[in-house]
């Protein structure tokens, strides 16, 4: 039931705006519905007019008088009517194929750029082919519903008032016979719509389940098969796989058995309207033209009356999906957006210092990662982060960007805490090297002047040159505009480390973040980076990430983290003096270098 609410709210949200579209096709229903449940009408006055016919023409005295013209009329209005149906029919599909096209259209762009002022933490939190079946799957599912199910959605409830109208009118006994079996459908209809609500969530979750493994197996193929573990992918695929396609078998079982159930209900109904119908009929006073044409008529609306509910029913699965895929969307489109001061302070440059000053914080409530941890680094100077794995170092670089906010204690640049700078402003000033460099689809060129479009050819080739990566752009045939694309991965990952360097530089950051910038390359490529990053922390306030010391060996200061806490901070000869953890670690790196 909260899903339904939820699901009424989100088509609220967006149908709202097209109101007129909504309420022509809605006049344009009603006309529809009111010409099928006026029609039956007629088909019982051509009855009972031919039937006078007949038994005027079979009497001698009469079948001079005996004419068709009126049985004649009352078949062209019925005709007529039909095509009133389907004209009016045909105009509001094509109204509300419009209306889900624009409306599906608003949503997909509002979820993309939703995706653009979330909080870092959810794409942290959620696995990447989740996030992505949200924008696929249930964005499809939705489409697929408006624009198949919303007509026949409405056209139902439309044509079971139409009829209710129409019998009530014309008999009420009738009526409620015809409705007699209605309590007995609709039980069966609950009992198997709520089997059938069960798998079809739990068919979405299966899918996003598998999305996420396929996804996880897509980005990791290569320690797969580096692995030799192809067959125990394969394995795991079947085993999300089964999932899916047993509870995708029980949500086309649940939802596929109830139209036939319904059929024979409807079945059972008009033997019974049939039944009661002509003993009513024979046992009044009506004429045997009358009491036929009573009797087709009511076999007729009998016959009408459950079309809505099988058609309502059989759409459930469909809506079903599409309320899933409301909930799911809804759920990325409620989370908060990242905060962003009002009238957030200007910045541009660091003119003192940056201070982390006593920062806790933990990424879930009750797990705290960094314990009171204090750095203060002056401006120009360049600050390195070692430790253990998950001793917090990425945790660091993660505050001093504004992707997390500190829980207590303050990070604050010449006084100022970074959560009263204006955030665009902020993220232009600090600039990250990430440890797997990002490459979008592009040129070259695109991609190095990707922090800022704008930029000149002559600002990238120098920021190429300075990250040591311009003569390899120019030994290719197309030089900056060599395309980048996902299909296309012809760059090593050094490759891509000095062109996202290059990236980096073009924006001029003022504080600078290189997290582990030098793994998973050669020893060549290595000192091109180590030298690129030379150039680039030249003049700026740095944080550098390494766990290969010699290349922080020049760091004005050097902070070791462990379990989140700070156990040794100094320059290098400092910490080798100080016989420590550093000097440990850097003994035992020598000794492999
Ligand atoms: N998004 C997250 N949600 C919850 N916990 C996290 C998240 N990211 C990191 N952690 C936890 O925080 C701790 C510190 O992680 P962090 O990535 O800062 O370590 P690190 O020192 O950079 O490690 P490494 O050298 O392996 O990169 C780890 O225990 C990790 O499990």
């Amino acid at each position: 039931m909260k899903d339904i609410k939820l699901a009424g709210r989100y088509y609220w949200h967006y149908l709202k705006p097209y109101g007129w579209p909504f309420f022509w096709s809605a006049v344009l229903i009603g006309i529809s519905t009111a010409c099928v449940v006026i029609a039956p009408t007629y088909l019982g006055r051509a009855i009972s007019e031919l039937t006078t016919y007949v038994q005027a023409w079979t009497n001698p005295a009469t079948r001079a008088g005996a004419s068709l013209t009126t049985f004649h009329h009352t078949l062209l209005f019925y005709v007529l009517f039909y095509f009133g149906d389907a004209s009016s029919l045909l105009i509001a599909s094509w109204l509300l194929a419009k209306v889900t096209a624009y409306s599906t259209g608003t949503m997909r762009i509002g979820l993309f750029r939703k995706m653009q002022r979330m909080k870092v933490e959810y794409f942290d939190q959620h696995a990447d082919g989740d996030i992505l079946a949200r924008y696929t799957s249930d964005l499809d599912n939705i489409f697929n519903a408006l624009n198949q199910a919303l007509i026949d959605f409405l056209l139902a409830i439309a044509q079971m008032i139409g009829i209710l109208i129409m019998m009530f009118n014309q008999s009420t006994t009738m009526a409620w016979v015809t409705m007699s079996t209605t309590p007995v459908a609709l039980l069966i209809a609950a009992l198997v719509m709520k089997k059938a609500a069960v798998a079809v969530d739990q068919q979405q979750t299966d899918i996003g389940a598998l999305n996420g493994y396929i996804n996880e197996q897509v980005t990791g193929q290569k320690v797969i098969i580096t692995n030799g573990l192809q067959h125990d992918s394969v394995e795991g695929f079947n085993t999300y796989n089964q999932r899916v396609r047993k509870t995708a078998t029980q949500g086309q079982i649940w939802s596929g058995i109830l139209s036939p159930l319904l059929s024979g209900m409807s079945l059972l109904n008009t033997a019974i309207v049939i039944f009661a119908g002509s003993w009513l009929a024979l046992s009044g006073s009506l004429s045997t033209g009358a009491a036929l044409a009573w009797v087709v008529v009511f076999v007729n609306y009998a016959q009408q009356y459950y079309q809505p509910i099988i058609t309502l029913t059989s759409l459930y699965g469909m809506i079903q999906l599409a309320i899933t895929g409301a909930r799911r969307v809804d759920e990325v489109r409620s989370q908060p957006d990242e905060v962003r001061p009002v009238n957030g302070q200007p910045i541009d440059h660091i003119d003192r210092a940056l201070k982390i000053d006593d920062v806790r914080f933990s990424y879930l409530p009750g797990k705290e990662i960094l314990h009171g941890v204090t750095i203060d680094v002056k401006k120009g100077q360049m600050v390195a982060l070692v430790g253990p794995t998950g001793s917090g170092k990425t945790t660091v670089m993660n505050l001093l960007n504004r992707f997390y906010d500190v829980d207590s204690g303050s990070i604050t640049i010449d006084g100022t805490d970074l959560r009263e700078f204006d955030l665009a402003q902020l993220r232009h000033t600090v600039g990250i090297v990430l440890q797997d460099p990002q490459l979008f689809t592009g040129t070259i060129a695109d991609n190095i002047r990707f922090g800022d479009p704008e930029a000149g050819m002559d600002r990238v080739i120098d920021a190429a040159k300075q990250a040591n990566i311009h003569d390899f752009i120019e030994s290719l045939p197309e030089g900056y505009e060599t395309k980048v694309s996902d299909e296309q991965n012809i760059f090593s990952a050094g490759q891509k480390q000095l062109m996202s360097i290059a990236r980096t530089i073009l924006t001029d950051p003022r504080l600078l973040i290189l997290d582990e910038a030098t793994s998973n390359v050669d020893t060549v490529t290595e000192a091109k980076i180590q030298a690129a990053m030379d150039n680039v922390i030249q003049g700026r306030t740095s944080f550098v990430i390494a766990h290969r010391l010699k290349t922080i060996l020049n760091a004005d200061r050097i902070v070791v983290l462990q379990h989140g806490r700070i156990i040794e901070q100094g320059s290098h000869q400092e910490l080798l003096a100080q016989h420590g953890f550093y000097a440990e670690l850097y003994r035992n790196q020598m000794v492999f270098e």
